[in-house]
């Protein structure tokens, strides 16, 4: 059995839904199938996640607006494409309006209700339209299938028993289960979601908890490239890598695939093979627990990331202080603040953070807290700080990568702020400011797909 998700890009309208419901009907086993909500039709067009939110702070503050009538012409041109009832249409409309007459625990549980909403309708609209052209599915509620998940309202993870919930979910052989990605429920009862691009993670959690072969992630693109392709003009297709490199390479900017998600298929043992919902035929991107690989390549892909910030602290001796790390610990546990990284040297400590979960105040407030504490003689908050992650297995036997790393960006005149090539022996982390992130890609890249040191053909024949 597969389970199978398509991304918003792949739900967006009725000719992307025609596309995804072929795709379905192709392969009996694909049975257990993911939607996201729909999602861009073209550049500037707005996602509605992003319009359910709209709606969500529009009701918070009290606005006359009419979101609901947008998002609902969505799920219209989409219904009619398929001439579904009129009563499913019906339907989807009175769910929006009633979206802001519920009531909610407090406004970000209100705002996690209000996105859910933009699966939980474009999934139910999937089945009907499946349904209407004569394959038999059925919407699945994740409560009806013990979807269980923290009591954290955006940004939440999933209970362990989940995993014992789905053991007993029964899937037929002649009906496809149509599952909404993106949310689940808490143990009260409360919708709450994923982080955004979470239907990734829905997908993941039910191909390992129903034991699939193979987890399908149909998107817009023909594979996983060895980078960014907005970035990089063309980058080289991978065909195959493990699911340790996604994690790194997903973790710092290849949003292909959510960082998140690959946790439960790693602990499932299941592949997953990202596709496109546009070339159906071409073989995509495998990602496998292991793969052979010769020494030759080391690098499989390039990522960056603009999401960080760090603060920088430095006084002499510091290594010979006790307590001095313990004590901004203590700092950040006061905040609520997770750090992702912590370099150091012999006097000087640098913490790096996702800006995403600090506002401007908590960072004054927790600066100054540092500053009284630990009296650095030097301390720097560096809001735009970027990482660039340069991944692959290969990197474990071959001496001599970080150099073919360096020198393009020494050339180029790129500042390198931290270099970090510690616990993970298939990654490479430097930091850079922002604003060189995308050039510092573009430059290793090309120093090693483009030029003697691996070219993007030999590449692809290696990796195949
Ligand atoms: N290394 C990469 N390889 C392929 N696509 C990438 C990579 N890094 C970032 N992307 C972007 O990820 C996009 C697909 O992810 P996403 O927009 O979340 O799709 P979906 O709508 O299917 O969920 C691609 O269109 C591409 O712009
Ligand atoms: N619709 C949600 C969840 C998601 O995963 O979407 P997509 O598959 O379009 O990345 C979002 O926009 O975040």
């Amino acid at each position: 059995m597969k389970v199978v998700k398509f991304g918003g890009s792949s739900l967006a309208d009725a000719a992307q839904f025609q596309k995804v419901i072929k795709i379905v009907q192709a392969d009996p086993d694909r049975r257990v199938v993911v939607t996201s909500a729909p999602g861009k039709r073209f550049a500037g067009d707005i996602k509605v996640t992003d319009l359910l939110i709209k709606y969500a702070k529009a009701t918070l503050a009290h606005q006359a607006n009419s979101y609901a009538d947008d998002i609902f012409a969505r799920y219209q041109e989409i219904g009619r494409g398929f001439d579904v009832d009129d009563a499913v249409l019906a339907d989807i409309k009175a769910k929006l309006m009633a979206l802001p007459t519920k009531s909610y625990q407090d406004d970000d549980y209100l705002m996690a209700a209000f996105k859910a909403h933009g699966e939980r309708l474009n999934a139910e609209l999937f089945a009907a339209c499946l349904n209407q052209l004569g394959t038999k599915a059925r919407f699945v509620d994740p409560s009806e299938a013990g979807i269980i998940l923290e009591d954290n309202p955006n940004g939440s993870t999933v209970l362990p028993e989940t995993y014992a919930n789905l053991a007993k979910l029964h899937y037929p052989n002649d009906e496809k289960l149509i599952f909404p990605g993106f949310f689940g429920f808490t143990k009260k009862g409360a919708i709450v979601t994923f982080a955004r691009g979470g239907s990734d993670i829905t997908g993941s959690i039910l191909a390992r908890g129903l034991h699939a072969s193979l987890y399908e992630n149909f998107t817009d693109v023909d594979a996983i490239y060895a980078a960014n392709p907005k970035v990089v003009d063309h980058p080289a297709p991978i065909s195959k890598m493990t699911f340790r490199e996604m994690r790194e390479l997903s973790y710092a900017g290849f949003s292909v695939f959510n960082d998140e998600a690959i946790i439960p298929a790693i602990e499932g043992q299941v592949p997953i093979n990202v596709k496109n919902t546009n070339h159906p035929d071409l073989p995509g991107t495998l990602i496998v627990p292991e793969k052979d690989m010769t020494t030759k390549h080391p690098v499989t892909g390039i990522a960056g990331s603009n999401r960080f910030a760090a603060l920088y602290l430095h006084r002499y001796l510091l290594n010979k202080e006790v307590g001095f790390t313990l004590k901004i610990l203590q700092i950040l546990y006061k905040y609520g603040v997770s750090y992702e990284h912590m370099p150091s040297g012999i006097d000087d400590l640098t913490i790096i953070f996702d800006r995403n979960q600090l506002d401007d105040q908590t960072i004054d407030e927790m600066c100054k807290d540092i500053q009284d504490t630990v009296h650095p003689d030097d301390m720097e908050w560096i809001d735009d700080y970027a990482i660039i992650m340069v991944v692959g297995e290969g990197m474990r036997a071959k001496i001599g990568t970080i150099e073919n790393i360096i020198d393009p960006l020494a050339d180029h005149h790129i500042g390198v702020h931290m270099i970090n090539q510690g616990a993970s022996r298939i990654s490479i982390m430097l930091g850079t400011r922002e604003s060189d992130a995308d050039n510092a890609v573009r430059y290793i890249y090309q120093n090693f797909f483009k030029s003697g040191v691996m070219t993007a053909d030999t590449y692809q024949a290696t990796a195949n």
